[in-house]
């Protein structure tokens, strides 16, 4: 069956269609990675984008039990250049095909997806439908250049009640404005008695679980529409309470510190985007999702300094707080998928929380 991709400039791209039948709308973005689709495809993160994967083929190694990162995959669908419909892995139980289809998201396959990429880093993201016809393309072009930007996708996959991840260590509260599970199974690993939040809780229903630690987790769309994260984490830096942020949480710590973001141009999506730690000199190579940053001039007037850049645009990438124990990274640490490099700031996350126990310094009141 035919189908078309049909962009708000106007452009129409003519391919097939594979997953569900559905038309679907969404912001047009593209991701590097050469591998882990899957991972990609259920991060929270991407609701309401269509992504293209510019690497050719993908599916060849199937869908498989591990590497969700979320139960509901909340993406409005995907493009690829050739999907693989016989997969072959040891581990694989369906086609990446057949899984769209259980879980209702539309695929695209045999355009250029070159093509489509090198239009988004001209352009810039560009809002595009998923359409099974073209009869009414003029119509849909006027309605993708109309429609406002899609606002609040965070209240569309974060927890609506919390639940806990019981273990022996550190307890840490995850903010949920759509985490990945990579995350809290870094945290399982390093014994942290988890209790997972939604992303509307107070400070005060925080600090009433005696936090060790708060992590604030990545999610989908524009930190500036999050605002009732803004006071709550201005609370927890009051009472001391440990604070990592990673992606959009690392944009909302930002915010709270009286720095401010910015839309990117096409953004950062991949597991091979070179991060340079401003204190170590050190490149890391990390995994990145993300369409928004914090501007860098902002940080003058902010409670902030800097401490990672991205290489290849010179963006910032990290971040810490000049008194209180907290930092944040635009990057995955998790991976999931990508490179493990960025592993220890976990590690350095218990390592404050250590430290600012040690010296007494949270107040739970
Ligand atoms: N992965 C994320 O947390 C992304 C953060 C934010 N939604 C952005 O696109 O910049």
């Amino acid at each position: 069956m035919k189908r078309y991709l049909i962009l708000e400039d106007g452009t129409i791209f003519n391919g097939l269609a594979f997953g569900s039948q559905r038309e679907s709308s969404g912001e047009v973005v593209f991701t590097t990675s050469m591998t882990g689709y899957q991972e990609v495809m259920t991060d929270p993160s991407y609701c309401d984008q269509i992504i293209c994967f510019t690497y050719p083929l993908v599916g060849n190694y199937g869908i498989n039990r591990s590497d969700y990162e979320s139960i509901r995959p909340a993406t409005s669908g995907i493009i690829v250049n050739e999907h693989a419909e016989f997969p072959n892995h040891h581990e694989g139980m369906q086609s990446l095909s057949s899984w769209l289809t259980a879980k209702d998201i539309p695929g695209l396959y045999g355009i250029d997806t070159r093509k489509l990429t090198r239009k988004i880093r001209q352009h810039g993201t560009l809002k595009g439908r998923m359409t099974n016809s073209i009869e009414n393309a003029e119509e849909i072009i006027k309605n993708l250049n109309a429609e406002e930007r899609i606002t609040n996708q965070v209240t569309k996959v974060s927890t609506k009640t919390p639940y806990h991840l019981p273990n022996s260590g550190h307890r840490v509260v995850v903010v949920d404005f759509g985490v990945k599970s990579g995350m809290l199974r870094e945290l399982s690993r390093r014994l942290c008695d988890v209790i997972v939040v939604p992303h509307n809780t107070s400070a005060a229903d925080i600090i009433r679980l005696q936090p060790d630690g708060v992590l604030l987790s990545n999610g989908p769309g524009d930190p500036k529409d999050v605002h009732s994260a803004i006071t709550m984490i201005q609370e927890l830096l009051k009472n001391n309470i440990p604070i990592l942020g990673i992606c959009l949480g690392h944009q909302l710590l930002a915010l709270a510190c009286g720095a401010d973001t910015e839309k990117l141009k096409f953004g950062h999506r991949g597991s091979n985007h070179p991060v340079k730690d401003l204190e170590t000199g050190k490149i890391a190579l990390t995994s990145q999702n993300h369409g928004y940053a914090v501007t860098e001039a902002s940080l003058q007037n902010s409670e902030l300094v800097l401490t990672h850049k991205a290489v290849n645009d010179g963006t910032v990438e990290g971040l810490k707080h000049k008194v209180k124990p907290a930092f944040s990274i635009q990057y995955h640490p998790e991976a999931s998928p990508g490179p493990q490099d960025s592993n220890p700031i976990f590690d350095d996350f218990m390592n404050m929380i250590k430290t600012t126990k040690k010296e007494g310094l949270m107040q739970y009141a």
